[in-house]
């Protein structure tokens, strides 16, 4: 691995489903050391960069990779990255115990792991209680867990701020600050601009399956309209202006005034 190829990098990712959605041309790059926030409406392809950077989908065109390699090649994939993407993954009659210790065996990872990470995320006194009985909340501290398992090196979270109360929110932000700072990349999705501007050092905005703007927060926050914005301003305002025009989808074309950036914002 060079220098320039760590992290979580997605270049000219292109994959377009049977339906005619995808993403098309995405790059973007989560680097050591820095949380980044992939943000965009429903359906602007957040989940499928997601997908394809953990190996769980395939893509037309373009890469992805941890570290400079992609998942599929990655000698321990586990302990590059840890992820957990499917809210309703759990079986509600297994323990939170029980769904980990199977992640374990899976994972090679030493099955007292399995109490340390219940005490991580908060849960150790519900480790033994059906997943089913368990709030939207813990089910997202347990999505954690499972991606903290192997101590992986970055992280990868799909909407881990839905369903947290604010003491979960301002533990989640605490926790992904410390991995960054301890010089993993944390990549995470989410709608929540308000919490996104308070945990995220780098933003990609998506849209219709393109990359509207990437910069690191204060930059992108100082380009909204008014100056010195909030995050939800600036997101809204380029969501206006990239707007696909009617009858256009995931077309590729770049349009006059669609403000795609690589590291900053024209
Ligand atoms: N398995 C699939 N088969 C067909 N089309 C799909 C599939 N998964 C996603 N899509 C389409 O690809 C586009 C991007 O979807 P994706 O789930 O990646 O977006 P998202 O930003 O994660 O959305 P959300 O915030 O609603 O989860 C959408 O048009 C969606 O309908």
């Amino acid at each position: 691995m060079s220098r320039s190829d760590g992290g979580i990098r997605c270049h000219g990712l292109t994959k377009t489903y049977a339906g005619g959605g995808g993403v098309r041309g995405v790059s973007f790059t989560a680097a050591p050391g820095r949380v980044t926030g992939l943000l965009g409406p429903n359906g602007s392809g957040k989940t499928t960069c997601l997908k394809v950077v953990l190996g769980l989908a395939g893509h037309d065109e373009g890469t992805a990779t941890i570290d400079g390699t992609p998942y599929s090649q990655l000698t321990s994939p586990t302990r590059a990255v840890g992820a957990c993407l499917d809210v309703a993954g759990f079986p509600p009659q297994h323990t939170a115990t029980t769904v980990l210790r199977s992640l374990a065996v899976r994972s090679r990872v030493p099955a007292e792991r399995v109490e340390e990470v219940l005490g991580e995320v908060e849960l150790a006194d519900v480790g033994r209680r059906r997943i089913g009985q368990f709030s939207l909340g813990m089910v997202q501290r347990l999505r954690v867990a499972a991606a903290l398992l192997a101590r992986p090196h970055h992280l990868v979270l799909d909407e881990p701020l839905n369903g947290l109360d604010p003491m979960g929110i301002q533990w989640l932000r605490g926790l992904v600050r410390r991995h960054a700072e301890a010089g993993g990349s944390v990549l995470l999705s989410t709608h929540l601009l308000t919490e996104a501007q308070l945990t995220v050092d780098d933003v990609v905005i998506l849209h219709g399956g393109q990359v509207l703007a990437q910069a690191p927060l204060p930059t992108l926050v100082e380009s909204g309209p008014m100056g010195a914005a909030s995050l939800e301003s600036v997101f809204f305002a380029l969501v206006e202006r990239g707007a696909a025009p009617p009858g256009r989808g995931v077309d590729g074309a770049p349009r006059p005034g669609t403000p795609m950036t690589n590291g900053g914002v024209r």
